[in-house]
């Protein structure tokens, strides 16, 4: 479907940002790219956007919107935002923190399996946008869809972002798991149980099961929880191979969210008395209270129950 070039603000140019700049910029769009080291100020490239993409890690979300709440930026601008975490003050996902701030503005969340460097390879992928505002997801799907993204819509902008995040604290587990060699018979179960503790905090927190079953849910726990470009895949596998997080936060390329997420959704989980046994062993795992051998053994040992 062919669209009016539009101008699309990226704030946030690590590696998710500069995918997403290159895959707009394809599409004939006009793209500026932001990021805090940038020299140009931020008032500038927000200057008649149509679309402002924030693709910042977590902690990166709230100086970000305080920044931008300043600027008065006009309502018919679409906020789009692709970050995969949980606010440790608020224990909100970012697309809560973005309408929070923007009451009246249409957000869009973009989610799903996109190991950001088989998109720069240009390598075919799927992703979704979703948004309460069907109009809104349809505008962002026009500006990122080529033949090598096909983006679907959906309509709960909420469990989009909670299967991206939620996944994260499950990968680092999967690359426990791989580090270990515990072969894909003991894989398979995990990914399979992680589902139901993803859906189970989830729904909880208003997402609808359903979505977990799609690209941004289960798609995205298959891509991250078996490829070695996954961030909190890596801390996995290398605090299996005996690294500390300190050695392998020191040469990771990226961020990975998974660390955070883990905290923040142990919170939740504590507060609300909510199940979540892979998550508790990774937290455990985490702090350094357990070696991966333990995690594995307190998850095997579990009392019996149905599935
Ligand atoms: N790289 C990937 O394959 C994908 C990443 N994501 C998500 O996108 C987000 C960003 O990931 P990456 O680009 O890979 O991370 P990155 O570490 O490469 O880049 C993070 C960006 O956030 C900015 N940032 C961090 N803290 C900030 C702060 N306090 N104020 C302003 N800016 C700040 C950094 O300057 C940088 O531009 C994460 O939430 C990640 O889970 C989502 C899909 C794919
Ligand atoms: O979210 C991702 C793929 O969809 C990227 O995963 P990592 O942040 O673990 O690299």
């Amino acid at each position: 479907m062919t669209q009016q070039p539009k101008i699309i603000t990226i704030v946030g140019a690590g590696m998710w940002g500069s995918a997403l700049g290159a895959l707009a910029s394809r599409n004939h769009h006009h793209v500026r790219l932001w990021s805090r080291n940038s020299t140009e100020s931020l008032a500038a490239v927000i200057a008649d956007a149509d679309v402002i993409l924030s693709a910042v890690s977590m902690a990166g979300v709230p100086p970000i919107i305080e920044k931008l709440k300043t600027y008065g930026i006009p309502e018919k601008v679409i906020l789009v935002t692709a970050t995969k975490g949980l606010d440790p003050q608020t224990t909100l996902t970012p697309s809560r923190l973005w309408q929070q701030a923007f009451p009246h503005h249409r957000v869009v969340v973009l989610s799903g399996p996109n190991l950001s460097k088989e998109i720069q390879q240009n390598l075919p992928a799927a992703t979704v946008v979703a948004s309460s505002n069907v109009a809104a997801a349809e505008t962002i799907q026009i500006i990122f869809a080529s033949e090598k993204l096909r983006v679907y819509e959906n309509s709960d902008p909420l469990g989009a972002e909670l299967g991206g995040t939620l996944k994260n604290v499950m990968a680092i587990a999967a690359g426990v798991c791989d580090g270990l060699h515990l072969g894909t018979n003991a894989k398979a179960a995990l990914l399979t149980r992680a589902l139901p503790e993803m859906i189970r905090v989830g729904t909880y927190l208003g997402a609808e099961a359903e979505t977990f079953f799609g690209l941004s849910g289960l798609g995205d726990l298959l891509a991250t929880c078996n490829s070695p470009l996954s961030r909190n895949y890596q801390v996995g596998y290398r605090l299996a191979q005996d690294q500390t997080l300190d050695e392998i936060l020191g040469n990771l390329e990226g961020t990975a969210e998974g660390i955070n997420t883990t905290q923040v959704l142990i919170k939740i989980a504590t507060e609300q008395n909510l199940y979540v046994p892979i998550a508790t062993q990774v937290y455990r795992l985490l702090k350094g209270e357990i070696s991966p051998q333990t995690a594995v053994k307190s998850l095997m040992e579990r009392e019996l129950k149905p599935e």
